[in-house]
């Protein structure tokens, strides 16, 4: 097995996935992660990871070349997405000595050698051979022959001829009988087992062993407590087969229990198994199907891939993964979804002080953070703002797309963060950027007009817990609750901070790396009912879940399935929630309907969000024009004398690069 296929992480096992596996049935599975969907799906569903994924053999492993061999779905020229064929050449050129090395003739013997074990003692299992001589009769029967011809009875006689169609006499009539009494007797015991055979297997597939699952009592609990909790294996076990339970409630419930005492002793299974506080397990387990939660949970405990992106102010993707490749860094494209983005698999230099880092010629960055940008789309010659900016993964990305052309305003309210900020404008060659330091609510006062902004909002972080577990625990309803607050303030300033005439633009992107309704559709919706002028529009990604319409009690706009959610367990990657909205002319005052639960919102709301009108273009533009001449009078060496009271009230303290 190659180096990069042993690493390619895959996505989390699913619970059947998972319960296949611990039952030595799973099938042999194919190894794939996002980059090898087609392009506009990544993978649906949970993937092999951990060790199974190590276990995998994929398709490509078996044969020669790049295209077999690096791809697991053999479609790997195609993941270069957007370069020319002989870019595709040259990438094969580059790609293939690294990964003919290591796969070429090293079809994974040993996944091999384990999946065929796991599928040996599924199919060498006894049971299945018993249910299928039992379910037909006559079958039945002769294998009940079969079974019964080297039995004996208790005098050693034959009772195949006991049982044979000679006449009945006098004599031998009760020796017949007593031998038909041992082969009825022995047919009932093989219904036992061909009944037990039966219930064997197939609760392996559809969720076994559950048979006699059953609550544990307050008694159990307690002597539980008591001896410190269950062991985790046995903990897993419960949290395994009560999910399956629920799945089937109406066939699997124990009686007299009802459902939600088995999704109460789930989510404090869950809380403890995982270590999370009940609140947040609940919050989270609520979003999905019961198997889907386990999933999710799961994949928080596994890392995301590590991912890199190329900074096109200074290279190309595939003259930066040459020079990687050179530098021992086995590594492949994202996903055809992206035309800049690079999965590590494996390394001998730290990938974060390469000379090529240090040059600027890439960002370590997680794939979910380009969605945002590719969902702002923003173009050369904009004037955009980046509202929360630091560390600056996503503004030096828009200024690469912009081709160091218009101008990105990187903001962020915490100044020792504009430092990481500033140091990767830099780092990135990217020179259309200014850092600025506003609470992002003091927009568009400060300065407006965008063509298009991005509020890669402050959230909670529930996306991306596998990076960052304390999560877990630290995250209150009060946390929510304000982050709500300022989500709904912020994206109102967004919103208000785009010039709705702008020719090219007029776009604003939201997102967060979160995963809870409270912060995404909530906040968004909120935005749609504030602000009648903007529209929900399709992000353009091409691959995540539709946004929730409608959530427990609450219902959203019939739009929301234009945003799009990611998710740790079916993208395998962080947790993500993008939307894109248009920015349409003001509607009249008068037109605004509020609704009651907005007026409420905003009466709840702890700061009162900008105005409407707070930023006057005119004005700005003047301010603009201004300090472009003093830069070109600066740059030919012309000093400026600073006149008092020059700068505006309000003006930003900017450093632009
Ligand atoms: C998710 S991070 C942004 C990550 C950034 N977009 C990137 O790609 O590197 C959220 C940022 O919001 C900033 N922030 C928090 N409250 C803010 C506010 N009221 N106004 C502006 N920025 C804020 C935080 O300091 C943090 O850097």
């Amino acid at each position: 097995m190659g180096r990069k296929q042993r690493l390619k992480q895959g996505d989390p096992a699913t619970l059947d996935e998972f319960k296949k596996s611990q039952k030595g049935s799973a099938k042999k599975r194919k190894a794939r992660d996002l980059g090898d969907s087609n392009d506009a799906q990544p993978p649906k569903k949970s993937k092999p990871q951990n060790g199974r994924a190590e276990t995998v053999k994929s398709k490509g492993a078996k044969g020669k070349g790049k295209a077999k061999e690096v791809d697991i779905d053999e479609d790997s020229d195609e993941q270069w997405g957007g370069i020319a064929i002989d870019d595709t050449q040259y990438l094969d050129a580059i790609t293939k000595f690294d990964f003919e090395e290591d796969d070429q003739g090293d079809p994974d013997p040993d996944a091999d050698a384990i999946m065929d074990d796991e599928n040996d003692d599924f199919l060498s299992g006894g049971p299945v051979h018993q249910l299928e001589f039992s379910d037909d009769s006559d079958a039945g029967l002769d294998d009940g022959d079969d079974f019964l011809k080297g039995a004996s009875d208790e005098d050693g006689s034959d009772v195949e001829s006991d049982d044979s169609d000679g006449p009945i006499t006098a004599k031998n009539m009760e020796r017949k009988s007593r031998a038909l009494d041992r082969k009825a007797a022995r047919e009932a015991e093989m219904d036992i087992e061909e009944a037990q055979a039966a219930t064997g297997p197939q609760d392996e597939e559809e969720g076994g062993g559950i048979a006699f699952f059953d609550l544990p009592t307050a008694e159990d609990l307690e002597q539980e407590k008591e001896a410190g909790g269950l062991p985790p294996d046995e903990l897993q076990k419960r949290i395994q087969d009560n999910a399956k339970v629920l799945k089937d409630f109406k066939t699997l419930a124990a009686t007299g229990r009802s459902r939600s005492e088995h999704v109460e002793q789930l989510l404090q299974d869950i809380a403890s198994y995982y270590g999370y506080n009940e609140f947040l397990t609940e919050k989270l387990f609520n979003l999905f199907s019961v198997s889907e939660a386990i999933e999710f949970f799961e994949a928080n405990e596994v890392p995301r891939p590590v991912t890199i992106r190329a900074n096109t102010l200074r290279t190309r993707r595939r003259d930066l993964a040459q020079a990687l490749i050179n530098r021992g860094v086995t590594l492949e494209p994202v996903g055809k979804w992206s035309n800049v983005g690079l999965q590590v698999f494996e390394s001998t230099v730290p990938i974060g002080a390469t000379p090529e880092y240090l040059a600027g010629h890439y960002m370590l960055q997680a794939a979910s953070s380009f969605l945002p940008v590719i969902a702002l789309a923003p173009e050369s010659n904009e004037r955009i703002l980046d509202m929360a900016s630091a560390p600056g993964g996503k503004a030096t990305y828009i200024s690469a797309l912009m081709r160091n052309t218009g101008i990105v305003f990187a903001n962020d309210s915490n100044k020792a963060r504009t430092k990481s900020l500033t140091a990767n404008v830099h780092r990135m060659g990217c020179k259309n950027v200014v850092v600025c330091n506003y609470d992002g609510r003091e927009f568009p006062k400060v300065i407006g007009g965008f063509d298009r902004v991005l509020l890669d909002s402050p959230c909670s972080g529930t996306g991306v817990i596998s990076k960052d577990p304390s999560v877990k625990l630290s995250k209150s309803e009060k946390d929510f609750q304000l982050l709500g607050d300022l989500q709904r303030q912020l994206i109102l300033c967004a919103i208000d901070s785009i010039n709705p005439e702008s020719k090219t633009g007029g776009y604003v992107t939201y997102s967060t790396c979160s995963v809870t309704v409270d912060e995404n559709e909530a906040v968004v919706d909120y935005a749609l009912r504030k602000r009648p002028n903007v529209e929900l529009v399709d992000t353009g990604i091409g691959f995540g879940v539709d946004g929730f319409t409608n959530y427990r009690e609450k219902k959203f706009s019939k739009d929301m399935h234009l945003t799009k959610r990611f998710y740790p367990h079916v993208h395998n990657m962080d947790g993500f929630f993008v939307a894109k909205f248009k920015v349409n002319k003001p509607t009249r005052k008068k037109d605004v309907q509020k609704s009651a639960e907005v007026e409420a919102e905003e009466e709840n709301a702890v700061v009162e969000p900008g105005p409407l009108t707070g930023f006057d273009a005119e004005e700005d533009q003047a301010i603009i024009d201004k300090w472009e001449r003093q830069h070109v009078l600066k740059t030919k060496g012309i000093k400026i004398r600073p006149k008092a009271n020059a700068a505006p009230k309000g003006s930003p303290a900017v450093t632009a690069h």
